[in-house]
């Protein structure tokens, strides 16, 4: 499902979030956001999403205008796992899941089989099968993580936005989940913070004080002069026989 930004701007209280972002993600595609810590990652995520309605702009699903649909017709395009999503307590992980099969269900259409089964497809998904039956409240941060990526996911949307999925994640899961995404038929905004794993998604959108300031190939989008002029540090790429594609590495200036 494609999805558009439009000119958009975003400002609370006065202060001006979002500066005139205008960006297209293609059917099937994954796209990286990245940008320092309040460059407004989250609230364009948000935007995305409908959470939030742009101050001018307009975000277009599937060519047409997010205000123009009601709030099942967008919950049922689009997922979104927010940075400090929580969900209530005395729940099973397995029930964390279940709820993103809600945007389908009505007195019409009650739960079934088939959303058995594309709750277990997400649970497999996330490698989180044996943790089912368990209570929520006993669940490790990264587990929490794996399962509202997991709701996501069994949500089947057309739009799937993760912001920072990884960052509670060891690193086998990091680059299991990044994968999964990466392979998923699904389009896709995934908020990282991680540059070298923004560099293995299909494009990169790189955000500063607001604005959309590099958008393009990774290799593009994130080349050294780039991260040195929006990070502030000293970058360069490292260049691996056993790996086909340079990485970067990182210093201080
Ligand atoms: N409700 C609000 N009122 C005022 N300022 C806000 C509000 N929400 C967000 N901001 C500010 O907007 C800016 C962008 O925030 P946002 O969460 O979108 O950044 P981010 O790029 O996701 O950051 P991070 O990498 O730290 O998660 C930040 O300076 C933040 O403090």
């Amino acid at each position: 499902m494609k999805i558009e930004a439009r000119s958009l701007s975003y400002s609370i209280r006065g202060k001006q979030l979002l500066s005139d972002v205008s960006l297209t993600v293609q059917p099937g595609e994954t796209l990286a956001l990245v940008g320092p810590n309040g460059s407004g990652k989250s609230t364009l995520m948000r935007l995305l999403a409908g959470l939030a309605r742009p101050s001018h702009g307009a975000v277009l699903l599937a060519e047409k205008p997010l205000a123009q649909l009601t709030r099942r017709e967008v919950a049922q395009r689009t997922a979104i796992v927010e940075q400090q999503a929580d969900t209530a307590e005395r729940i099973t992980a397995r029930s964390v899941v279940e709820l993103g099969r809600t945007p389908w269900l009505s007195a019409l259409r009650p739960w079934s089989s088939e959303d058995s089964l594309h709750v277990d497809n997400a649970l497999k998904t996330v490698e989180m099968e044996g943790f089912a039956s368990r209570e929520w409240t006993t669940l490790s941060g990264g587990e929490r993580q794996r399962l509202h990526i997991a709701r996501a996911l069994a949500q089947r949307p057309g739009l799937l936005l993760l912001d920072e999925p990884t960052n509670h994640l060891d690193i086998h899961h990091q680059l299991s989940i990044l994968n999964c995404i990466r392979n998923l038929k699904v389009t896709t905004v995934v908020a990282l913070h991680d540059l070298n794993q923004a560099l293995t998604c299909d494009r990169v959108a790189v955000l500063s004080g607001g604005r959309l300031v590099a958008l393009g190939p990774p290799q593009q989008a994130l080349n050294p002069e780039t991260v040195t002029q929006i990070f502030g540090i000293a970058a360069r790429w490292i260049r691996d026989a056993e790996e086909a594609e340079p990485f970067l590495s990182f210093h201080l200036r």
